[in-house]
């Protein structure tokens, strides 16, 4: 697949995805949402492709939305255009998205990756939502996602100071769910994706939503979608084949089926 802005290949059952603006560390414009999102579409519509990964370069994730690009727009622009809200699509993607994140990680780089469904840390990353330093406040979900991660008392701190956090504060705030050192970081993230791909494409992508569902609804309904969903994997070749290699001390054949 050829892109602008990003180099997408598959590394086995895993499509990886690695932003290339490095001159701009990558920073975030329409070109790299368009191309980000055509890759994920790839993928998703790809059988062979269980899980995916985006990373970016030893020294940026992203260091952010793309100040140039934005700095003229008016409000009318902004408000007409719904501007931002086309990256609302990566999260709508089924099969997991790992962040692999190395360097700055700052405004939508921070957000991008928190769209992701966990970040493996590099022990260089940086994390930050630095907006306010710019007159304005985070707009790719941010004041959002960053709360529901790091509660809001962390998540204010970031967002009133524009600070930055190390990885080892991501990893204790849980914003990360691991750090590795950065030379083994794209490795870890793809051996964690093929470990993923292996399993069941829909229990997994099942097992996704319904962690996903525990955002958006309350505990009680939560409860019930996640065993209304469970219920539903007994018609699965893979629930038989999975629990039958376990009885007989064997790896499990999965099929997606
Ligand atoms: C507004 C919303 C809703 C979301 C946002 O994401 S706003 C952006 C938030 N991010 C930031 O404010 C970070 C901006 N970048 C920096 O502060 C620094 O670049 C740095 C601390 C990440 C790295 O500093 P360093 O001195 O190592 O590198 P620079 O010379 O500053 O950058 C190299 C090169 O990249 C361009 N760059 C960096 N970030 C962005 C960005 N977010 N948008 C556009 N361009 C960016 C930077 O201008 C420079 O390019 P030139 O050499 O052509 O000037």
């Amino acid at each position: 697949m050829a892109h602008e802005t990003i180099i997408a290949e598959t590394r086995g059952k895993v499509g990886l995805i690695t932003l290339n603006r490095p001159k701009a560390l990558n920073a975030l414009n329409s070109q790299v949402l368009a191309d980000i999102l055509d890759a994920v579409k790839a993928f998703e519509a790809d059988p062979k492709i269980g899980a995916m990964v985006i990373t970016g370069s030893e020294k940026a994730f992203a260091a952010g939305a793309d100040i140039k690009e934005m700095q003229t727009k008016t409000y009318v622009e902004a408000f007409l255009q719904d501007f931002f809200v086309g990256w609302e699509e990566l999260t709508r993607a089924r099969k997991p998205i790992i962040a692999a994140v190395a360097g700055y990680a700052l405004g939508g780089g921070c957000e991008l990756a928190m769209m992701c469904d966990f970040i493996i840390a590099a022990d260089s990353a940086k994390f930050g939502q630095p907006e306010i330093t710019l007159g304005v406040m985070p707009g790719m979900g941010g004041s959002q996602r960053l709360t529901r991660f790091v509660g809001k008392s962390k998540a204010m701190d970031m967002v009133l100071t524009g600070r930055m956090m190390d990885a080892a504060e991501a990893e204790r705030c849980g914003l990360v769910s691991r750090i590795v050192p950065a030379a083994d970081l794209v490795d870890e993230a793809l051996k964690a994706a093929a470990k993923i791909a292996d399993f069941s494409l829909p229990a997994v992508m099942m097992a996704k939503e319904a962690v996903n569902r525990s955002y958006e609804t309350t505990l009680a309904e939560g409860l019930r979608f996640e065993r209304r969903v469970f219920h539903s994997m007994f018609a699965l070749d893979d629930q038989k084949e999975g629990m039958a290699a376990f009885a007989e001390k064997r790896k499990a054949n999965f099929t997606n089926s």
